[in-house]
């Protein structure tokens, strides 16, 4: 499991890790030597050229031309900058007195080959637009033909925003140092930071950060043997209209792959029989018109009662109805799963989502944008910002804000997939997560597990071995006895 952190972030586990623990920035710096060199070692270069910068990054490839060159590696250290900080000058120190030349004159370099130029110019420590030598330094690396790995973070990229300030190393394999930076995984960072990898060097993390979803922290509902279908809850799933049937469908169907006890459906009379053949082990709940009206929300609330969660929007349209039966479902007692066109119903009510029992909302950007009130450019630059202030207006409810970057936020904890497949890039991909978390939401009834759990699935599900291009919704659907077994099997 490993930590996502911003910029600053980072920065104080470090501090806290050298101040209050009193482990020495110099053995930090050893650490992440270690493992660099380590990594990259176990490619087989046979000459590298390694781009010290004035910080502590540069610090890093100091140490770590040293290591490498000990393990007979051949090694061109190169060195810019002017105040160099007290570890940098500790590390320039032993090169010198063991004899392994600093160059400066990048001339001398430029036109060799070499398996890997290894980026050690900026890490966390950028602070400001890059300008010349550096711009100049930075473009040359870019234009090189030999392949780069960069150090913590490629150099020019911020380590909190993910923007570039001025320009950026475009690195092949990134080795971040310790945590995952959310610049590496948001804006510009995927593109840049090429293959991302995450080293531990030993900085103790004592407060609670983002982590990333992965098998550690998932929890699947368990499952006696002995147990009845009472036992694993009863969903009701509320969508579809007459123009829309394949959103409830797929919701429907991973919901019970999921592990639910019992799945109705409740629909307008116009696609009931369709969802009969497409689904048998669905009961249904039909609405006896043709298209869910002013009196469904009536409907629903004569028959809510009967249900252990609800999960409401998929395929419902973006008309009065839908927001009546939203209201429904959110002042029931019941724990509930908003999505798709349900989000778009809370747009002028998201204080429907102050209630008492459980609740998940799962929006992409867009569908966020309404219940945050935030323009979606400002999602997408700035998520931690976005999230942050929604979890602090909206402290009980689970969000899993759907994007490449997926996160899962309930008040303080908070959870990031980071998984990006194109093969997740389409229509029913979203109901396919709505079923798959209602069906978990079903059994344990604890919203946070259930998202974390169910955002984690979805992923693996979607990790087919055929080209993204071609998956289906139901490719991934019947991949769900799959993931699961694996997972049980392994927890
Ligand atoms: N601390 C620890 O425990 C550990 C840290 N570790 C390593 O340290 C890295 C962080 O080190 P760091 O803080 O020294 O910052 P770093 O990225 O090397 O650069 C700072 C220098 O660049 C300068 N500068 C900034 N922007 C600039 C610009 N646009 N153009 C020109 N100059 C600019 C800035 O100058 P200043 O802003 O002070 O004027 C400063 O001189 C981290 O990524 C990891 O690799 C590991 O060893 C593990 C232990
Ligand atoms: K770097």
């Amino acid at each position: 499991m490993s930590a996502i952190c911003s910029a600053q972030q980072a920065r104080d586990f470090d501090q806290r890790t050298i101040k209050h623990y009193h482990i020495p920035a110099l053995v930090l710096m050893e650490h992440a030597a270690i493992e660099c060199a380590r990594f990259i070692a176990k490619k087989h270069p046979n000459h590298l050229l390694i781009v010290c910068g004035s910080g502590n990054n540069g610090g890093d490839g100091l140490a770590m031309a040293r290591l490498l060159i000990q393990a007979h590696i051949p090694v061109d250290v190169f060195l810019i900058g002017t105040h160099f900080s007290d570890d940098n000058q500790y590390q320039q120190a032993i090169l010198k007195q063991m004899g392994i030349p600093i160059l400066t004159d990048w001339a001398t370099i430029k036109d060799h080959s070499y398996t890997y130029i290894i980026d050690c110019l900026f890490g966390n420590g950028l602070s400001r637009e890059i300008k010349d030598p550096y711009y100049s330094l930075i473009n040359e690396i870019n234009h090189h033909a030999s392949p780069t790995i960069a150090i913590d973070m490629p150099s020019g990229l911020d380590a909190t925003t993910g923007e570039i300030l001025g320009i950026a190393i475009h690195a092949d394999i990134t080795l971040s140092l310790d945590c995952i930076k959310w610049g590496q995984i948001t804006n510009q960072g995927p593109a840049l930071c090429g293959q991302l990898h995450c080293l531990e060097i030993g900085i103790i993390h004592d407060t609670p950060t983002m982590e990333r979803i992965d098998e550690t922290n998932i929890h699947l509902p368990k499952r006696s043997n002995l147990a009845h279908k009472g036992s694993f809850g009863k969903a009701l799933m509320i969508g579809g209209s007459k123009a829309m049937h394949g959103a409830i469908t797929m919701a429907a169907k991973a919901c019970y792959k999921s592990g639910i006890g019992t799945l109705t459906l409740m629909l307008p009379a116009s696609i009931a029989d369709i969802l009969a053949y497409k689904m048998d082990s669905a009961m249904r709940l039909i609405y006896p018109q043709p298209n869910f009206d002013k009196k469904s929300s009536t409907y629903l609330q004569a028959h809510i009662n009967a249900f252990d969660v609800l999960s409401i929007g998929n395929g419902m349209g973006q008309v009065p109805s839908t927001i009546d039966m939203v209201h429904t479902a959110l002042a029931s007692s019941k724990p509930v799963l908003v999505d798709a066109d349900g989000l778009w119903a809370l747009k002028d009510h998201p204080e429907w989502l102050h209630r008492q029992a459980p609740t998940i909302i799962t929006p992409h950007v867009k569908e966020f944008s309404y219940i945050s009130s935030l323009p979606v450019s400002t999602i997408a630059k700035h998520p931690l910002a976005s999230i942050q202030t929604f979890v602090e207006a909206y402290p009980d409810v689970t969000l899993v804000l759907k994007s490449n970057v997926t996160i899962v936020a309930q008040g303080q904890s908070q959870y990031v997939l980071y998984a990006p497949n194109s093969a997740l890039s389409k229509g029913g991909s979203g109901d396919i997560l709505c079923g798959i978390i209602t069906g978990l939401f079903g059994q344990s009834q604890n919203a946070l597990e259930a998202a974390v759990t169910g955002v984690y699935i979805h992923s693996q599900c979607a990790k087919l071995d055929v080209d993204p291009a071609c998956v289906q919704p139901e490719d991934v659907i019947d991949q769900l006895p799959i993931v699961f077994r694996q997972l049980r099997k392994k927890g």
